[in-house]
């Protein structure tokens, strides 16, 4: 009934260690057209979902389906370069199960990108948004990864998620942002998930910008909530592909085809983002670093 468990996970990561040099010690998931962020990795050996145990496959355009391990500006990453959603039809414990895979191969933190659209007024398409907090939708209806019988070896039955996102990161995103000179498009906000794949109607971005969210997509919140129980440090980035619309007379019609768009005109950006955090992060164990 709960497809997870220490064992499947456990086999995953034990498959993937055997064929790897070094452990990784930072996860990345790459958003809707972000994949590119993969092929920044040097030194890469990529495995294909469909040859690697347990794992689920993609299904969607712009995921295109490969974990891939290499370095980033020195430090030993992994990063997939598609993630897993609700509404493909996983068990939502199925689509956070790489993040138990990330834990049991040694990674520390974990990087979530993805594409959303954007509620708060001010923010712009293209805007890079640094999410600070989530709202869990399907989670209000009892669709929380974490439904089901708690192993104890990743984390506790009640995990606290008032620091979900790494402040001291959240920091260190925007300081490096302003470095790199991308003030004018880095924001800080609240990503609301909700499951797809249908897009919002305006009474309901209406509403979810009345609940606080400065954000919509349909994803990254269930593998924040994973990743903090098993103890992993999380830092997530939204790229706002498009504007959620919230006026009837508006003409705008959101696409997935405007969200890959997007992503191919951000990707650079957004990737010197993620690689010059990871070359500033501070790691804690002694692997390589
Ligand atoms: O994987 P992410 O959250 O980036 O993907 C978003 C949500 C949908 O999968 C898709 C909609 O265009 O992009
Ligand atoms: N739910 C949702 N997901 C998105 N992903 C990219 N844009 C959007 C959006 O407008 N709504």
């Amino acid at each position: 009934m709960y497809p997870d468990s220490h064992s499947s996970s456990g086999a995953t990561a034990n498959w993937l260690l055997s064929r790897i040099d070094t452990p990784p010690v930072v996860g990345i998931v790459c958003g809707s057209g972000l994949g590119g962020l993969a092929d920044t990795l040097k030194d890469p050996v990529a495995f294909h979902y469909q040859d690697i145990p347990n794992f689920p496959q993609s299904t969607v355009q712009g995921h295109a389906g490969r974990l891939v391990f290499g370095t980033l500006k020195g430090k030993p990453c992994v990063c997939m370069q598609g993630r897993f959603h609700l509404y493909e039809g996983y068990p939502i414990q199925k689509i956070t199960l790489p993040m138990r895979i990330f834990k049991l191969m040694g990674v520390e933190t974990v990087i979530l990108t993805n594409a959303a659209g954007g509620l708060n007024q001010d923010y712009k398409v293209g805007d890079i948004m640094i999410v600070k907090d989530h709202i869990n939708m399907p989670g209000f209806a009892g669709n929380n990864p974490l439904v089901g019988p708690n192993d104890e070896r990743f984390g506790t039955r009640f995990p606290c998620m008032l620091d979900a996102y790494d402040r001291k990161l959240q920091q260190l995103a925007q300081d490096l942002g302003a470095e790199l000179g991308f003030s004018d498009f880095i924001r800080e906000g609240v990503y609301c998930v909700l499951g797809g794949p249908s897009f919002e109607t305006i009474a309901e971005c209406r509403m979810l910008h009345r609940l606080g969210a400065d954000a919509v997509g349909m994803s990254t919140a269930h593998e924040a909530i994973v990743a903090r129980h098993c103890g992993m440090r999380v830092f997530a980035l939204s790229l706002i592909t498009n504007q959620a619309v919230m006026d009837y007379h508006s003409e705008e019609r959101p696409s997935h085809e405007e969200v890959l768009e997007t992503g191919r005109q951000r990707a650079e950006q957004l990737e010197r983002l993620v690689s010059t955090m990871v070359g500033r992060m501070e790691i804690n164990n002694n692997i390589n670093v």
